[in-house]
């Protein structure tokens, strides 16, 4: 059977390592600040935020959130993110994505300050990825290369196939992988694969993976025929499918577990993966930023 790779206990430790370190940074009277905003009220989101304002509490990290209502501006948007531009209690902004339809996210983006874009969207930080020179590693992918690293699976050389092209994950998740590895720079060294919706024979380029990473938002789209034996298979999807229980819905990845798991070396659940390590790098680029603030 495959080693499951636990996002759940890996977060864990992550976030003992960040109580820790936030403890030393208040005994110099530096507590690193979070802001959280908003916009409308999307069921899923509203899980998200709650989630990431309960883990700064855990650990120590001053959070604020603004919660706008779905018919706010644009102005007001931009208005809000320069008050916490301006704050200096504030080390990071995290806009909630997706915005409502009649907003420019990429405008809202833009107007975050570098040096408090925890999530890693603000193109100069994106840029900086992509050169090998990051200030900021992005929440998600940066997740899915510490669940690899710290579970000792050897990334150098190996075929990385990365399934989907979205800006948030799969293309910052190939320059990472791309990347050399320095030692403690996330470089995977490995060699990399994009494929998306217009890639011919997907299934058998996805068979060639060493390390397969499904993010492409399609409940159980990869299936066991698509995985080599022995692949380390890594499901960054979080899909609701509607389901007879109490909450009236399930989580289901990217990948169809039941089958792919048995061919796999090692995987990712869903819940339990990738998704708690995404909020543990949140926190891990909040703490950075004081950092970087106060250096
Ligand atoms: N500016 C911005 N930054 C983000 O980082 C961002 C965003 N917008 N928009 C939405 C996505 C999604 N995302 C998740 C984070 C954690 C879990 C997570 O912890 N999931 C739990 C399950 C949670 C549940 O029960 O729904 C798990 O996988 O075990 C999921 C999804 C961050 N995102």
């Amino acid at each position: 059977m495959p080693t499951i790779l636990d996002g759940k206990k890996l977060s864990q430790t992550i976030l003992d390592e960040l109580s820790a370190e936030v403890s030393a940074l208040k005994s110099q009277g530096i507590q690193p600040g979070l802001a959280v905003i908003l916009v409308g009220d999307d069921p899923a989101s509203k899980v998200y935020v709650g989630s990431k304002q309960k883990t700064c509490e855990k650990i120590g990290i001053l959070s604020k959130s603004s919660i706008l209502p779905a018919a706010t501006s644009q102005a007001e948007l931009l208005s809000v993110v320069q008050q916490y531009n301006d704050d200096p209690q504030i080390h990071g902004i995290l806009c909630q994505l997706p915005l409502p339809h009649h907003l420019d996210e990429s405008e809202v983006i833009n107007a975050i300050a570098p040096q408090k874009d925890v999530d890693c969207f603000h193109p100069d930080n994106v840029g900086r990825v992509l050169i090998g020179a990051p200030r900021f590693l992005p929440c998600t992918p940066h997740g899915v290369v510490q669940l690899i690293k710290r579970t000792g699976i050897e990334t150098t050389g190996k075929h990385a196939v990365i399934v989907g092209r979205s800006d948030i994950v799969g293309k910052p998740l190939a320059a990472m992988m791309l990347q050399k590895d320095s030692g403690s720079n996330m470089g995977c060294n490995s060699t990399v694969t994009i494929c998306h919706s217009a890639t011919r024979n997907l299934e058998e380029v996805c068979a060639q993976a060493d390390i397969l990473v499904a993010a492409i938002g399609k409940p159980e789209f990869i299936k066991a025929h698509m995985v080599k034996e022995g692949a380390v298979v890594i499901d960054v999807g979080i899909n609701r499918i509607d389901a007879d229980n109490s909450k009236g819905y399930r989580l289901v990845g990217d990948v169809a577990y039941d089958e792919v798991a048995p061919k796999s070396s090692a995987i990712t659940p869903v819940p339990g993966g990738v998704g708690p390590m995404t909020i543990a790098m949140l926190m891990y680029n909040t703490v950075k930023s004081a950092k970087l603030a106060h250096a």
